[in-house]
């Protein structure tokens, strides 16, 4: 690797109102190298990779070049997209009411030579192949917002990688992998491969030790905005190493033990002959203190089980019957889900989670205050402020500041205000889906804890979740689901190396970047 690096940047600084969220940030990317950032949620990552785009600017002082090319600040989109670098934000930045074709070709259509106008097989025809390496056939003409996140991811991934510039410049992908399934994310960095050995570079950041350790060829560590490890190479480093890094402190994590009395106490939650658009004539039980996963590939119908069973879709058929209540899937309305003790965590925040414009605090107690003893009622001030506080310190939040807009903190401690709005109604059935997408290896503990301990309370959880190592750290059973069927059922303490045998119908996983694996 020689030449001038893809990405210089040196003495980087962002101040938001009194807080500091980079400190005199230096990082270089070298040609054809994927580099991972990593670090805590609000560690500064995606702040970095906004000011890449001219969404943030910087603190006056530092620079940034691109192939050795200085880029002024604050950054002018079109400049950097000439100079080379294609971003990938953490929102996918996509806009929903377009089609996939005209978010993927908007700003890049090719007019015919000599009519001008646009030809829409031509512009299908540019994509169709990039897609197809994607390994993931997208309905071109459906609007985005239709799609599932992980088809949403796919679309913007396929958008960076269609401006990159063969040799030059850099693509950052801001956690943009958190919802692909492991064979989508072999597609991904397959492609990736083809892109780096070019001399183009990526930029990956990820929560994902794992993936880094697997792709990167070397990592970058923030800090509380500060580089912590510059540009450490990959080889031999372990998720451990990684983990103290991130968080200045060990970690260890090992799978649950079901308790005992938890595998003879009869079902607290049952699901009784659900059909939804996949899933056919499923029945599941949850005990209580249970914590079941429901996973498959992203057509087997698993991810839409949350909302069938906690009112937020209407199913085609299917009962669930909760402490003796049975309540008709086909018909059962949101709020009366609430009321019989169902919280559903759903996955896409900024969709269907937060309301980002109104306080954590608000946020956290919205559900809470319309649930006490089945009854709305609104809870009181000082005990409010006191429920949302608690639960701001139970899953780490950071910044610990009740009054800041949601939308204002980072992905990850989005993330975990979404989690506390849900657990702080103290819910009877608590169903998740994708509980730890974003969130750094901290939090992602501190949230396997708390899901935990509501089950230990006597709580019944439900997760459908597309991460086996997740999975395996939170859950006691876990069902797979194919053709909306379930497939397999795995109990615990439930392998990760299992679920995606399961899952890919005995196939098992290939290397991420088998390109870069010793012989
Ligand atoms: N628009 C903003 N206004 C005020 N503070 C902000 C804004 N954007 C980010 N911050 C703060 O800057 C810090 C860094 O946030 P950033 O989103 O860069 O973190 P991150 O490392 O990408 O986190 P995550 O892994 O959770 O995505 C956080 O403390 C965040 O609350």
């Amino acid at each position: 690797m020689s030449g001038a690096p893809r990405l210089e940047i040196t003495g980087t600084s962002k101040t938001f109102g009194r807080h500091r969220a980079l400190d005199d940030v230096s990082l270089e990317v070298v040609p054809g190298e994927i580099h991972a950032l990593i670090g805590q949620n609000g560690s500064g990552k995606s702040t970095l990779a906004k000011i890449l785009t001219g969404i943030h600017a910087p603190d006056p002082g530092g620079s940034i070049r691109v192939d050795g090319v200085a880029l002024r600040t604050p950054v002018r989109p079109l400049d950097a997209r000439a100079a080379g670098v294609a971003v990938v934000h953490q929102n996918l930045g996509l806009v929903g009411h377009l089609t996939v074709l005209e978010n993927l070709r908007v700003g890049r259509y090719r007019p015919g030579r000599f009519t001008r106008r646009i030809s829409r097989r031509t512009e299908r025809a540019q994509v169709a192949p990039l897609l197809e390496r994607l390994g993931r056939p997208l309905p071109l003409d459906e609007p985005v917002a239709s799609l599932t996140e992980a088809d949403r991811a796919a679309v913007a991934i396929a958008r960076a990688l269609q401006d990159a510039d063969s040799g030059r410049g850099v693509i950052v992908f801001d956690e943009s992998t958190r919802s692909l399934n492991r064979r989508t994310m072999e597609s991904f960095y397959a492609l990736v491969d083809e892109v780096v050995a070019t001399g183009t570079s990526v930029l990956l950041i990820s929560h994902g030790l794992e993936e880094v350790i697997e792709v990167a060829d070397r990592v970058t560590v923030l800090r509380d905005g500060r580089v912590v490890a510059a540009g450490t190479p990959t080889t031999g480093i372990t998720e451990t190493d990684l983990a103290r890094l991130v968080l200045g402190r060990s970690l260890s994590s090992s799978a649950p033990v079901t308790d005992p009395a938890v595998l003879r106490a009869g079902p607290k939650a049952a699901v009784r002959g659900l059909c939804g658009a996949v899933v056919r004539d499923l029945d599941l039980e949850v005990r209580p203190g249970e914590v079941l996963g429901v996973t498959g590939l992203p057509d087997s119908g698993y991810g839409e089980i949350p909302y069938l069973v906690s009112g937020a879709t209407p199913a085609r058929a299917g009962t669930l019957t909760l402490a003796d209540r049975t309540l008709d899937l086909t018909r059962l309305d949101v709020g009366v889900a609430m009321a019989s003790g169902i919280a559903l965590v759903p996955e896409g925040r900024e969709q269907a989670g937060l309301a980002t414009a109104m306080s954590a605090r608000e946020n956290i107690l919205l559900p809470a205050s319309s649930r006490r003893g089945g009854r709305l009622r609104p809870l009181e001030r000082g005990a409010a402020r006191e429920v949302a506080q608690e639960w701001m310190i139970r899953l780490d939040v950071r910044p610990h500041a009740p009054d800041l807009p949601a939308g204002s903190f980072s992905g990850g401690n989005q993330q975990k205000v979404l989690l506390a709005k849900w657990l702080a109604t103290r819910p009877e059935l608590l169903v998740l889906h994708e509980p730890g997408q974003a969130v750094d290896v901290g939090a992602r503990q501190a949230i396997i804890a708390t899901v935990r301990a509501a089950a230990a309370s006597g709580c019944a959880v439900l997760v459908a979740g597309g991460d086996e190592n997740e999975l395996s750290l939170l859950c006691d059973r876990v069902l797979v689901l194919r053709d909306g069927v379930v497939a397999a059922e795995l109990s615990g303490p439930v392998d990760p190396d299992d679920v995606v045998h399961a899952t890919f119908a005995g196939a098992g996983r290939r290397g991420l970047r088998p390109s870069r694996r010793p012989a």
